[in-house]
Parts: C-alpha cells; structure tokens; sequence
C-alpha cells in the first residue's frame, strides 16, 4: 500500500443527486479507507455557492469557504482527482428560491434585486452573477470530455431494451430554426497571429463609443468568434412560427438551454413569450414594466408579479392570457396536470434533454390534455438545430431506433479551458443602441473583427485557445486508437469557427500515427446522417465535436441507446494532468426529489457514480502505485457488471426497489467481490465480514428499504435541506447501516 495517503474529492451537488449521495459517500468511505484513500466533500451546491460568495452578510457560525474557487483551483494540479456530480444551473427563478429559502433559515444573503436601482443592487447582482447559470462546469472542466457507453451497460441495454414510442413517415413534428439574422448567418472569426489584449465596444450610430468589455486577453493561436441574433428576425422569425403552427394545427414547442447558455437564451426565451401573448402584453405592457414583470425568466415570473394586484385586475389579466392561448396554436406541456406550459420557466425544457425525449416518443410531447402530439420544435438557432431535424427525417424514414441492435455513439467534446460558448457568458452583450459592434486591438486600436448590429440584438463574443483544441484532437486520435472506432469531426467548413477549427484539425492530426484509423471530417447535417446509417447497421461512431454539440449528442444518442444519459461514463482528463470523473451524462433530476418527498421513493440511478468512482479509483491506483486501490476499482466494475446483470437498477414506482435497494445491492457484490478475490488477502479478509452480513440479510434490508415508501418523508428543504434528516431518509435500514458500521470500527 502507498505510504502515503491518497485523496479523491467527492462534490455534493443538488437535487437528486444530493440525496443519492447521503446514501453513497458512508459506502464509498467504508471501501476506499481499506486503500488508504480519504475521501473529502466539496460542497458545490447552489446554496453553498450563495453562501460562499456573501461571508459579509453571515454570521461567523454560517460563513463557508468559496468551495467553487477551491475546487477550480484543485483542477489545475496534476494530482487533482474529482467525482462530480452534476449539479442545478440555475435560472433565476431557481436562484431567486434558493435565497428564499436561505434567508428563511436565517442566513440573511441578500435579496436578489430582479431591477437594480443603484450601484449597491448593481454590485450585488454582479456577486450573483456568479452563482447563476451554468457557473460551476465552465471553471471546473480543465480539459475536454470523453463521455461513453460502458460495453456492459451497453450489452444490458440491448438485452434488456427500454420502451421506443413508434415514429409515423407521415408524422408532422418538425424542427424550425431561423434562416437569417441568427447567430451562424453573419459569424465571423479568426485566429490570432499573436497574443493581444482587446476589448469589445460599440459604435453608436451617433458617434459614441460603449466600451462593454474593456478588456479580454488573448494568446497566440486562440481563435475568436464575434456573432449575433438580429432582434428583429428573431420576433420575424416567431410570428411565423406561431402562425404556421396555428394554421397547420400542430403543437408549439420551445427548445432552448438557458441554464447553460445563461445570458442570450433567457432573452431569447423571453422575446417567444411575450410574442406568443403578443395580444396581452400590448394591453398590459405599461403595467408589466411598472410590476418588474421579465418573462425572459418565464410565466411563473408573470403570475407572481401580478399576484400583488387586486383581486378584478388580476383577473382581467388571466383573462386576456387565455384569450391568447385561444387564438395561438397549441403549446407543449411539462406538467399537463398541473397546466405547467413550455413557457412555465426557462429551466423546465432544456434542448439537450427535450428533444431526445421527444424523439424516443416517436415526435411527441405532451398536450394540454395530457395526450401526446406531433410538434412543431422550435430551436432558434440555426447552428445546431438542423442536426435534430436531419434525426427527425431519419425517423420518419426508418422508424425510431431499436435499442437491441443499435451502434454505440461515445463522444468526445471540446470544452477544456472555457472553450466557445462556455467562455461567451461574460462577453454576450443586448445592444443598447444601434451600431457598430468591434473587437478591437487595445494596444494598436486595430479594429479585428467587426458586426453591424441593431438595438436589442445580442452580440457575443467566444474564444477557444490552441492548447485546447490540441489536446481534443490528441483525445480524438487516442479513442479512435483504443477502440478501434471510425471517429468523425462534427465541422461544418461553411461557419467561420469551424472552418478555423478545421485548419487547426488538420495541422495537428499530422501530429499523431493514425495508421489504421478512420478519421473523418463532415458538416454536422452529413456527419449525422453517417452516423445515423451506420447505427442501425450496429456500427460504432466516435462523434468528435464543438462543446455545443458534445452536451447535444451525450444526452441524444444515450437517451437512444440506453433511455438515458445517466449510464453513461463521463471522464474529463484535466489537462494539468488530474482527472475529473463526472457520474453520466444527464442532470440532477428535479421531478425524483418531488417523488421522494411526495413518497419516499427515489427513482434516481446511481449507475454514473459506480462507474465515475471505479474510474477514479483505478487513477488513483496507477498514479500513487496504491495497488489496493486497483483491486477495489476491479472488484467495483465486477459489482456493476452483476448489478446490471441481475437488473437491480432502480425502478420508477413507489414501493418497489429504489435508489437505496440498488445501492445496498452494488454493496454487496462489492463486497462480495473483494472477498472472493485472490490479489490481496488483507483485502479479501476485512471484507468476507461485511459481504457475509449482507448476503445473509439480504431479504430483511431490502424490507427495511422498502417499508418506508409510500409516505411523504421530510428532508427540511430543497436547495439547502437538513443534512441529518437527508442522512436518515436515505439510510432507513439499521441492519445495512450496522454492517456497514461494523466494518469501519
Ligand atoms: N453535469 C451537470 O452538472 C448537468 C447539470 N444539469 C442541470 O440539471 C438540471 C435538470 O436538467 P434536465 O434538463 O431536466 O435534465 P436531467 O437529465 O436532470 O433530467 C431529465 C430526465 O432524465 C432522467 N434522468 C436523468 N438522470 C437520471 C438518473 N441518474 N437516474 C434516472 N433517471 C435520470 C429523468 O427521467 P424520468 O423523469 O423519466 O425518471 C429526468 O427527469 C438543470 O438544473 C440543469 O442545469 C443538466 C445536465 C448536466
Ligand atoms: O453546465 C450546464 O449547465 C449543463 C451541462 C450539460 O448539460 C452537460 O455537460 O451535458
Ligand atoms: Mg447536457
């Protein structure tokens, strides 16, 4: 055993997650201390982020580190070695209840101020800022994605295939994307011929210049990209849309990933609200500005500044809403019971998860009926949109895809170092005023890249450095390479980016031996149809892409192939030389933790984190020479195979088995594994204890698991809940928790 003793960062993130977390970190630390491993918490939740980020507004008991800014600065150095989980992004609303619900625990972080007054709120929206949106992945993810299908989960998959909704050619669901004015239509880019300091102004028409980046620095070789929507096709582009699907009786449906994308896609959500109640807000416009009422965060948003109105006035109100909802066409649910609509809050359909749902579905979402309907998606952005609709096409052609026979689809994503969209959040600009948008040259004042631009535009700004985007080739050439996989560059020589990218793409291909390799390079619609043809052949297809497009795919072909992006292997080599073990594909799940609270069953799968841990185990052990770590790896890759094998994954009802019986049972064979291994008779020894307990009591724990279903259990809170309680929900068997305990005294 290595003398020293290693350390694996596990992060506690929110929602479902969270919860299954409580129930795994005792587990995970019973197993890693017989290697001598410490395994250290890192709270990243959003609440703990708020409190990080306001130590000035709490009281010397309630102050916490910034765990964000340390966890950052962790990835930066070679022995970092990371489980993350994935965590919410929140959209303001979420942000908004999370202050809520803090401040009604007493930790008094200040209000949100939704319209800042002066340059106090200023200031404090601008801490906040920190904690919105996709604000965590960004800096954590130094260094690009391999995100896979495991063989054995792949081989469950096809032995035990999930439910396909059938596809018709006939079907009518569509995707719309706009033609002009987007964000692809008038891109431009370059690549830096050397290191420059810039800032990104505006031109006014009449002479002014607006400095709203003062300065971004850059190195040689980093390509940049200055983009934007036009406001005005944008609203062009909706009033089309909503009547084509009011003439041609199909449903509306909204898909945009405003969590991720947290400034522009709010916008961009909120101009299709305020167009589909267009009626409405022409009428009560004046009195919506006056309530503070910003729909780019939704209808929840709406109804709640209105609630403060009379009685007759917010009924008048309503009123017109429906009025509108009866001259529109249908729109797409997220809750048809509750009457929850696409335009609920931007954070209920998020692109990367909604449309491969709506895809498996055979083209459906649900109706205001509760009834699935064919659909018009509407995707703005013409960037990536005409992927969905190439698979659309591909459906109605073939049909919907069969689990059984299907090729695999890994990826592997360019993200490392902040890379193109993930860097733009504070580079993306609404236009105040009409003008002249310009990238220029701090030190020269040359002007390197300039868009003419209207007011209310959105203008934005990404970058991607060289060393980047030659790791994600290296990254490239070493999957091919280790799985003997075709990989296919996902760039489209027609969009100015890419067609950098692709310069870079072939220069540094020649870096490598790819002999005996099939590396392609394809525009997205043609890289996806390939794919396409070669899955339902049972052919495998590295898809090699942007950062956009690997979270699109990671949650497409998954939620295809295995009916979610949960079991998939999620692995970031960090680039200083760590490793970042992400537990899947797909988010934290709000709808679970409505069910475990509501019945005391979590339906959340923890497959990711078997498989992230077994991964960062095995790192560990090859780096550090802590041979203990590799047999615990081994043994844990044999429990998830066996956990698979005998379906003790989750199920979806109440009363049956739930996150807690599956993780009792990868427990158990994990154990079992350990002591019916010959490698390490230490290891072997401390374990056949705990692996004879368990499967001796098999039958009462999984009893004592499932008895507490049905009931409503308390967690005391949502985005900050009650630690001991969270502990106790998801520790309810004595007889588990005592076998365990056993081992560790
Ligand atoms: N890496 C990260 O940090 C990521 C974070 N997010 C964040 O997660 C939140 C929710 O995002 P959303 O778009 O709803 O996507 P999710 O992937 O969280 O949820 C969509 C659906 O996928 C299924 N699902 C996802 N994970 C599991 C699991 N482990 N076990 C079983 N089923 C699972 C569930 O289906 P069913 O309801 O049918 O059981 C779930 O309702 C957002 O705040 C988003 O920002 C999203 C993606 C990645
Ligand atoms: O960072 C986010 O907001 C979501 C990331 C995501 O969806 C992914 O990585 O697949
Ligand atoms: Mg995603």
């Amino acid at each position: 055993m290595a003398a020293d003793r290693s350390k694996i960062i596990y992060t506690l993130t929110d929602e479902a997650p969270y919860l299954a977390t409580h129930a795994f970190l005792p587990i995970v630390r019973t197993f890693a201390a017989a290697a001598g491993i410490d395994v250290v918490e890192s709270d990243i939740s959003v609440a703990n982020r708020i409190l990080g980020e306001f130590p000035d507004f709490l009281g010397e008991q309630q102050k916490t580190h910034n765990t964000l800014t340390e966890l950052a600065g962790k990835t930066l150095q070679p022995d970092a070695n990371i489980i993350k989980l994935p965590n919410i992004s929140a959209s303001q609303n979420q942000l908004v209840a999370a202050i809520r619900e803090l401040r009604g625990q007493g930790y008094m972080v200040p209000e949100y101020p939704e319209n800042p007054k002066n340059d106090d709120d200023k200031a404090i929206r601008q801490r906040y800022a920190r904690v919105l949106g996709s604000a965590v992945n960004p800096v954590l993810r130094e260094g690009n994605s391999d995100r896979r299908a495991p063989k054995a989960v792949k081989e469950f998959a096809r032995k035990h295939p999930h439910s396909m909704g059938e596809w018709s050619p006939a079907s009518r669901t569509h995707v719309s994307h706009m033609t002009h004015g987007d964000f692809y239509a008038g891109e431009k880019s370059m690549t830096l011929d050397k290191a420059r300091d810039v800032r990104m102004e505006l031109v006014t028409k009449s002479g002014k210049t607006i400095v709203l980046k003062p300065k971004v620095s850059l190195l040689a070789g980093e390509i940049i990209d200055s983009m934007f929507m036009s406001k005005k096709a944008l609203l062009a582009f909706y009033e089309q849309q909503i009547e084509d699907a009011k003439n041609t009786g199909v449903m509306f449906s909204l898909h945009v990933k405003a969590t991720m994308m947290k400034v522009s896609h709010p916008i961009v959500f909120g101009h299709c609200v305020r167009m589909f109640y267009k009626e409405a807000f022409d009428k009560h416009g004046k009195l919506f500005d006056e309530l503070g009422v910003n729909v780019n965060n939704g209808m929840a948003n709406l109804y709640e500044k209105i609630a403060t109105l009379p009685q007759s006035q917010q009924d008048e109100i309503k009123r017109d809403l429906h009025a509108c909802l009866e001259n529109r066409p249908a729109l797409a649910m997220v809750d048809s019971a509750k009457g929850i609509t696409n335009f609920h809050s931007p954070n209920d359909i998020i692109v990367d998860a909604s449309m491969p749902a709506m895809i498996r579905q055979g083209g459906k979402m649900y109706g205001a009926d509760g009834r699935l309907k064919e659909v018009k998606a509407v995707i703005p952005e013409s960037t990536f949109a005409r992927i969905y609709q190439e698979i659309i096409n591909f459906c109605k052609w073939h049909g919907n895809f069969d689990p059984k026979t299907m090729g695999t689809v890994p990826n592997v994503g360019l993200m490392a170092q902040q890379a193109e969209e993930y860097g733009s959040h504070d580079k993306t600009f609404e236009i105040p005023e009409d003008g002249v948008a310009n990238i220029t040259d701090l030190a020269t004042g040359e002007v390197l890249l300039s868009q003419k631009v209207e007011q209310g535009d959105l203008w934005r700004m990404c970058q991607v450095k060289d060393a980047a985007i030659r790791d994600w080739v290296k990254l490239a050439v070493t999957r091919a390479r280790n799985s003997g996989m075709t990989a296919v560059f996902w760039l489209d020589a027609f969009r100015p980016h890419e067609a950098e990218l692709r310069k870079k793409v072939d220069a540094y291909l020649k870096e490598h031996d790819t002999t005996g390799l099939d590396i392609q390079v394809m525009s997205q619609v043609h890289a996806m149809r390939f794919t396409l043809e070669r899955v339902i052949r049972g052919r495998d297809t590295i898809s090699v892409t942007g950062n956009i497009l690997r979270d699109y795919l990671t949650d497409l072909f998954p939620i295809m192939e295995l009916g979610t992006s949960a079991k998939m292997l999620s692995i970031v080599p960090l680039m200083a030389g760590g490793g970042m073990y992400e537990t899947g594909a797909g988010g934290s799940a709000p709808k679970h933790v409505q069910q475990l609270v509501e019945e005391n069953h979590l339906r959340w799968d923890s497959l990711g984190e078997f498989l992230a841990l077994a991964v960062s185990l095995e790192d560990e052990g090859i780096k550090t020479g802590n041979t203990r770590a590799k047999v615990l790896a081994a043994a844990l890759d044999a429990a998830t195979g066996k956990l698979l094998e005998n379906n003790k994954s989750p199920s979806p009802r109440t009363g049956q088995l739930d996150n807690r019986g599956s993780q009792f049972y990868l427990t158990m064979y994990w154990a079992q594994a350990l002591a019916a291994q010959t490698q390490d008779a230490g290891l072997a020894q401390r374990f056949a204890p705990l692996a004879q307990a368990l499967t001796a009591n098999e039958q009462k724990i999984v009893e004592e698991l499932n008895a507490v279903q049905g009931r409503p259990a308390d967690i005391g809170g949502y985005y900050f809940p009650d630690r001991k309680k969270v502990s106790a929900v998801m520790r309810p068997s004595a007889t588990f928790n005592g076998a365990l305990a056993a081992l560790q005294s």
